[in-house]
């Protein structure tokens, strides 16, 4: 993929999101002037991922301003807008952080508010970068073998999931960058499917060898030993360590911590909120039952059948090897995350 790929970019009075939706067989872009338009695209993931979310809701606050000029808003109205933005979605934190972040400026104007997003987009580019070079450092030392290494990722983490470049995919990126990478088991993360459709679409674009496999491949791809270690992104991660991430994450992890293969997790300071204690304190969003009891819009389970569709599940702290954030590498798995080195 081409690295000045944005999948959040503000173009003086809109915002402009690559369609998720539609990807990899269509490279659509929605302009969203409408917070009710904004609020519906984060629901629906057109953007989508923890990092990708936050920039969007940064300049969300922006969108609301405009709005409210166009449409003779009060503060109040224009406040109560970007309330609705920060709770379009519960778990990753990143939304309520940047949404938060950019509101301090709210009363400096709109030059100031959209500067204050676009310093969100550049440190979060920045922070990947980072993350790219600690997560592939620490693995080669970690893994210690002298060959290229076979990774395993859940979900999308990349370009189109960040302001940029990516994060666990960021990683990747950089080993196969190092000429370090043999090949990435991609799940292809049911039932949105942003494994088979993002990831591996990012991949390709890269050149990076890669296989989509079922979610229901990856602990046995792990135990027969074909994997070296397993790097994921993450929605929210709690003082304690532990981790929401992408529903099934935590098979991958139980997996790995059979074998001794090392499980990562890498994901911006932005991520880290200590005010949660634990994964049990993470609201984990619960979405429509028809992405679970369908298949592209045809009902697959019979007449009768309920759906139980959790976007996330939560690691616990104990079985990541090592949290990468832009500061370095931790490793967690001793307990409680030092929360002085994260914030
Ligand atoms: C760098 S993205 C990290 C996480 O946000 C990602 O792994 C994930 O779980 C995304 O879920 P999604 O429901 O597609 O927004």
């Amino acid at each position: 993929m081409p690295q000045e790929l944005r999948a959040v970019d503000w173009t003086g009075n809109s915002l402009a999101l690559i369609d998720q939706t539609v990807l990899p067989h269509r490279t659509e872009t929605r302009r969203i002037r409408d917070v009710d338009d904004l609020v519906d695209a984060i629901r629906r993931l057109v953007v989508r991922g923890a990092p990708a979310i936050g920039a969007a809701g940064a300049y969300g606050v922006a969108l609301a301003m405009l709005q409210g000029q166009r449409e003779g808003w009060s503060r109040e109205e224009v406040l109560a807008a970007v309330a609705r933005i920060r709770a379009a979605r519960p778990t990753a934190v990143n939304l309520m952080v940047c949404v938060d972040r950019v509101l301090t400026r709210f009363d400096d104007g709109l030059d100031a508010v959209l500067a204050e997003a676009a310093e969100v987009q550049r440190e979060d580019v920045a922070a990947n970068r980072a993350m790219g070079a600690f997560g592939a450092d620490w693995l080669l030392k970690r893994v210690g073998a002298d060959r290229p290494l076979r990774v395993l990722t859940h979900c999308n983490t990349g370009a189109l999931a960040t302001a940029g470049w990516g994060t666990a995919l960021g990683v990747i990126r950089e080993l196969h960058a190092r000429g370090r990478l043999e090949v990435v088991y991609a799940d292809e993360t049911r039932p949105l499917l942003q494994g088979s459709r993002l990831t591996a679409w990012e991949l390709v674009q890269e050149g990076i060898p890669h296989f989509v496999q079922a979610d229901g491949a990856a602990p046995g791809t792990i135990l027969r030993g074909s994997v070296d270690a397993a790097i994921v992104g993450a929605d929210r991660i709690a003082a304690n360590g532990d981790t929401a991430n992408k529903v099934g994450t935590v098979g991958v992890a139980l997996a790995c911590a059979d074998v001794g293969v090392p499980f990562l997790v890498a994901a911006p300071t932005t991520t880290v909120d200590l005010s949660t204690a634990t994964g049990a304190d993470i609201h984990i969003e619960l979405r429509g039952e028809d992405e679970v009891l369908e298949w592209a819009g045809v009902r697959t389970a019979p007449a009768g059948s309920r759906g139980h569709n959790p976007a996330f599940d939560v690691t616990p702290g104990r079985l990541v090897t090592g949290l990468v954030t832009e500061r370095g590498v931790l490793e967690v798995s001793a307990g409680e995350l030092p929360g002085d080195q994260l914030k």
